[in-house]
């Protein structure tokens, strides 16, 4: 029998109102995330990510409205549950790590308690409970843990206190890890460090991960599949493999070849994707991506692409991905 998924999400749309009308953040985004998965989310600035989080964990915009769609959690939907019952599963079985652990921590408690704190429901002792906080600690790299569970967090360096975040959001043994952009503001041995760290966790525990970042190198170095979004839609998904190494979405082709770690040559300026996000209060008729899209064909003005597969585990929604379109544009756009 096939293993369940984690978390699927299914036909999500999602709008905030704005004085200039809907702004329609997500439109029938899908996409899961296996047992023991780790998943990866990329996009540019503005295509989703955030709204897709804040919807997964029922933590919204005052001005956010669902209007389609099913979160799964191991098959219940998220969307049905009561704020209690949300309040019961953050935390506990649904984690996050945020960029900022300042976000994360009390300033002015030590981490030792803040450790001691969010482990209320287990009917431990307080010395079994701070002996599991060093075990955490220890597990993240930190030296001397006993002791620096006395240290408040502005002691800690930023990689530090990231990885403190990272041992509290797993305390609890998740099934599933949140980690936003948790590694965005450190540099970049750090960043290798933590992800290193981050993966060994993970399997250690056994959970999956949700992983959003803007570096693709580390998307590439820590997750099985990606899924990629533009401009409140997912354009792209399957293993890493298969989307960092073939492309099928001019976007995706566009964004492996706007990031320092595909440049060879030594440049300058690093290149952007010309033009900008389309306006999601007015949005176009076709493909998302036409304004923008160097391989654009006449029916990506008119209609929508279907999702569909390039194998098995690879999907895009791009008209050349068409068995009937212009072979030689086809091969081109995935160059
Ligand atoms: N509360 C809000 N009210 C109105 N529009 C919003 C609100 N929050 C986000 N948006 C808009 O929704 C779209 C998606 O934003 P979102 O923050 O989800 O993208 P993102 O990919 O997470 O971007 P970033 O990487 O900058 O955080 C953007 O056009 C954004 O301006």
């Amino acid at each position: 029998m096939p293993d369940t998924n984690v978390l699927d999400v299914k036909n999500l749309s999602v709008s905030y109102s704005t004085p200039r009308g809907d702004l329609k953040a997500l439109r029938n985004v899908s996409m899961a995330i296996g047992q023991k998965k780790i998943v990866g989310i990329v996009g540019e600035s503005g295509c989703g990510k955030s709204t897709l989080i804040s919807a997964i964990i029922r933590l919204m915009a005052n001005n956010a409205t669902v209007h389609s769609g099913e979160i799964l959690f191991h098959n219940s939907n998220l969307l049905d549950f009561k704020e209690r019952e949300m309040r019961a599963l953050r935390g506990i079985d649904i984690s996050m790590v945020f960029q900022d652990p300042m976000q994360t921590h009390n300033p002015v408690l030590t981490i030792g308690q803040q450790m001691i704190d969010i482990q209320y429901r287990d009917k431990l002792s307080k010395s079994k409970k701070r002996q599991r906080a060093a075990e955490m600690l220890s597990l993240v790299g930190i030296p001397d843990a006993q002791a620096r569970l006395n240290q408040y967090p502005y002691e800690f360096s930023g990689g530090m206190r990231q990885r403190i975040a990272i041992a509290m959001a797993l305390m609890a043994k998740p099934d599933l890890l949140i980690a936003d952009e948790p590694t965005t503001a450190l540099d970049a041995t750090l960043e290798v460090q933590i992800i290193k760290r981050l993966e060994e966790l993970q399997e250690e525990i056994g959970c999956s991960i949700l992983f959003i970042s803007h570096h693709l190198g580390v998307i590439a170095e820590l997750c099985d599949e990606v899924v990629v979004m533009y401009a409140g839609e997912v354009v792209e998904q399957g293993s890493v493999r298969d989307v960092f190494h073939s492309p099928a979405h001019p976007y995706t082709a566009a964004l492996l070849k706007c990031d320092p770690g595909h440049i060879k040559e030594k440049t300058r300026n690093l290149p952007t994707i010309p033009g900008e996000i389309p306006d999601l209060v007015d949005v176009p008729a076709g493909c998302i991506f036409q304004d923008r899209c160097s391989r654009k064909v006449p029916q990506c003005q008119v209609k929508r692409p279907l999702f569909e597969a390039v194998n098995e585990q690879h999907s895009v929604a791009c008209h050349l991905n068409n068995k009937n379109a212009d072979d030689s544009d086809h091969k081109e756009a995935r160059g």
